[in-house]
């Protein structure tokens, strides 16, 4: 694996009796990008997280990380080994302030143990200091600054996002999978998270896997997109090239021949501007208004 690659997925199978939800799936992500999996519905996104994390075990194929094999590990050695996933709909504590429900993302990093935190030793205080100046550090980095001490249940749905990206960060990972980070957003949300997760790349240096369903930002966000159907990798590359890749649209478009009169090439065109459509610059290729620049 070189060491540009801070993931390496090969030929990952996944079954459930007859479905085959991957199918020898491959793919590298590279050390401080940004790399989408997208998909349409059932595709095998889901089941490719719930491997990296070690949540399901693949039939056949590798997963490396770090110089380590990642299938067979639990989920909570794997995030130990810094990959850390986000928005998989485990709750924050509502009734917890953003302070608290950050702070128990970094138990892992703590090396005084609960007795001696217990005990109130100097050690152990000075310890706690530390990692809440960094949590506060990160929760500033997500404008959440002024939300410290608010219980996350009175926040609004953005803002809430923006903490359990937070508390991911918090972990201090080195890969963060993000699970559709915008899903449930409205557009100025989207964005804002979007831009977020790009100063996170840029500022922490951390690299991100993400799945998405939000065409536009996944082509404004991402360095890289690996493309799955019905469980198969149908394509990978830059955003510009998936968008314009005919099986890609194919998928997209759900239809494998065109369905009126025009070329297949004219029918390719309209589907890429309609479905998986956007410049990497965050304009979409048909002209219309998609996005702002992350
Ligand atoms: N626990 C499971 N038991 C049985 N079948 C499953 C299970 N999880 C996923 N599948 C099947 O595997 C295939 C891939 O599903 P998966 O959820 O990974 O796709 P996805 O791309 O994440 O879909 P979506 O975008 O709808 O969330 C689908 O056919 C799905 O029905």
């Amino acid at each position: 694996m070189s060491e540009d690659t801070i993931l390496r997925v090969d030929g990952v199978t996944v079954r459930f009796g007859g479905v085959t939800a991957l199918d020898a799936v491959s793919f590298e992500v590279a050390k401080g990008s940004v790399h989408a999996v997208i998909g349409p519905n059932g595709a095998g996104k889901s089941s490719c997280f719930n491997v990296l994390s070690g949540v399901y075990r693949p039939v056949a194929g590798s997963v490396r990380y770090a110089g380590r094999e990642l299938v067979g590990m639990a989920p909570h050695r794997i995030a130990a080994l810094g990959v850390s996933r986000a928005f998989q709909n485990l709750a924050l504590a509502g009734d917890q302030s953003v302070a608290e429900n950050l702070m128990v993302a970094r138990h892992h990093l703590t090396r005084a143990g609960f007795v001696a935190t217990g005990l109130r030793l100097r050690s152990a205080r000075n310890e706690e200091r530390r990692h809440r100046e960094r949590v506060r550090e990160i929760a500033g980095f997500f404008d959440l600054g002024d939300r410290w001490d608010v219980p996350v249940g009175l926040l609004s749905y953005g803002e809430r996002k923006r903490v359990e990206l937070a508390r991911a960060l918090a972990a201090e990972p080195e890969l963060l999978l993000l699970d559709e980070p915008v899903a449930g957003m409205n557009h100025h949300e989207s964005w804002a998270m979007a831009r977020q997760i790009r100063r996170a790349r840029d500022e922490i240096g951390v690299s991100v896997l993400l799945i998405e369903h939000d065409m536009p930002m996944v082509m404004a966000l991402a360095d890289r997109v690996t493309v799955l159907d019905f469980g198969r990798r149908i394509a990978d590359g830059t955003p510009a090239e998936v968008s314009a890749d005919p099986e890609v649209i194919r998928a997209y478009l759900g239809a494998d021949e065109p369905t009126s009169d025009t070329t297949a090439g004219d029918d390719s065109a309209n589907a890429g501007s309609g479905t998986v459509g956007a410049t990497t610059d965050g304009t979409a290729t048909d002209g219309t208004t998609t996005a702002e620049h992350v």
